[in-house]
């Protein structure tokens, strides 16, 4: 009777090592066809607009695909090891029955002995058999916790809730890039910038023109301390990004960017978001300095007017102007724009440039800018080209030396005046 054992143990763990396969394969096509639903859903006006409804139902189909094949594997090899388990017990207790029978026949057993016998086959076949239930469950929990427990484990190269680090009183929004060199971890080849250097000083304003691709928003992200440069350094109040207590460092600065990021809450709540334990008077101040206010308290709930899904509910310059007071309400001294205004329409543009500059005057700012006009009066205007640094001057000095700004400014056919 012991001796069928191995072969049973052999069938489930092979039932097991399928079930694992399979489990592997099918995650790994269901974390696809999850992610194409969920960015089709997410992106629905656009793929609605591009008639591109079919295309991505097939896409999720055909994604489904490979789960589908791997589950029915995976219930085939289920039931082969199910079935092939219960036919040892059969033919184990077939054996022991006959055995027994002759056993006793020739008077060397009892029937209460052979019983016994019977019993103990029986109860350690489906024993047995649990076992494979419960190998099968392991093998699909084990590959289901992978992916969490790599998660969990993953050390990422900045640490966001770090404590530690320097946290100066005086925050005054200087801020130095020093001969910089950076590429992305995901494409450690190739390299975005190649040794930039420029500064911003207190109260002044900074903008960074060029052409696309060329590193600008990446200069911005490095500011925030969002990526780490492979060479050179980001100075901020003389003291390296990497040295500041990260939380001080990104509380003395906000970020307004191209897509305003809103969360389904309150327009309160997404203003609130700026600063922790904001009072309604700071929100209520950080609206009206982004010139939403009037706006928001004609709302039916005012500032308990939910946003809706990403915004949803409202248009792409209130959107804009929201984020703005978010990013204002913490009074930053620093203030990175990234090109804040590119995704509006003219007129909503002209009012959120115009409370932009407004909020330029008091503070540091660093400004990515497609739109040329919008920058004419900064005090330094940096020219990047492919992660270098070509020019730098204010927009007239610039204009004269009839360069790659210049080059720029004539492409957007810019009105300029001396
Ligand atoms: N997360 C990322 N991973 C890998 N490469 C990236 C990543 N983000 C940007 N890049 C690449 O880095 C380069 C510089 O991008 P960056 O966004 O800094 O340019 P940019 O000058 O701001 O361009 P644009 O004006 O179009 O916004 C581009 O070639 C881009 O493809």
């Amino acid at each position: 009777m012991m001796g069928t054992w191995p072969v049973q143990f052999i069938a489930q763990y092979q039932q097991a090592l399928t079930v694992r396969h399979g489990s592997l394969k099918t995650k790994l096509a269901y974390e696809k066809s999850g992610q194409s639903a969920a960015e089709s859903i997410r992106n629905i006006k656009t793929v609605a607009t591009l008639r591109r409804e079919e295309t991505f139902i097939q896409s999720f189909n055909v994604q489904n695909r490979l789960p589908h094949t791997e589950n029915l594997k995976g219930a085939f090899a289920t039931s082969i090891g199910f079935g092939f388990a219960q036919a040892c017990n059969m033919f184990v207790n077939a054996v022991i029955f006959y055995a027994g029978c002759r056993f006793i026949i020739n008077g060397w057993i009892d029937m209460p002995q052979m019983t016994n016998v019977l019993m103990v086959s029986t109860f350690s076949s489906m024993s047995i058999g649990m076992l494979a239930q419960f190998s099968t469950m392991i093998s699909k929990g084990a590959v289901a916790s992978r992916g969490i427990y790599m998660t969990l484990e993953r050390k990422s190269l900045i640490d966001g809730m770090d404590t530690t680090g320097e946290a100066p009183e005086k925050f005054e929004g200087n801020i130095v890039f020093d001969d910089i060199k950076f590429s992305y971890p995901i494409r450690p080849d190739t390299k975005i910038l190649k040794g930039i250097s420029f500064e911003a000083i207190a109260g002044k304003s900074v903008a960074l023109v060029g052409a696309s691709g060329s590193g600008k928003s990446t200069s911005i992200l490095l500011a925030q301390r969002l990526y780490e440069a492979s060479s050179g350094k980001v100075t901020v109040e003389g003291i390296d990004v990497r040295n500041w207590n990260i939380t001080a460092l990104r509380e003395n600065m906000a970020i307004v960017g191209q897509e305003p990021v809103l969360f389904n809450y309150t327009v309160g709540e997404n203003i609130g978001y700026g600063k922790p334990g904001a009072t309604q008077l700071e929100i209520e101040e950080a609206a009206k300095e982004a010139n939403i206010y009037n706006f928001v308290h004609n709302l039916p709930d005012g500032f308990n007017t939910s946003v809706g899904q990403k915004g949803g509910r409202l248009s792409g310059g209130q959107k804009q102007r929201i984020a703005i007071a978010r990013a204002l309400i913490r009074k930053p001294k620093l203030l990175l724009l990234d090109e804040a205004t590119a995704a509006l329409d003219s007129r909503s543009e002209k009012i959120v440039q115009k409370v932009l500059d407004k909020a330029a005057k008091e503070r540091t700012t660093l400004t990515v800018a497609h739109r040329l006009s919008t920058i004419q009066d900064y005090d330094m205007i940096v020219v990047f080209k492919s992660g270098r640094i070509v020019e730098r001057g204010t927009h007239d000095e610039l204009l004269a030396q009839k360069g790659h700004y210049s080059l720029l400014v004539e492409q957007q056919s810019l009105q300029v005046t001396h």
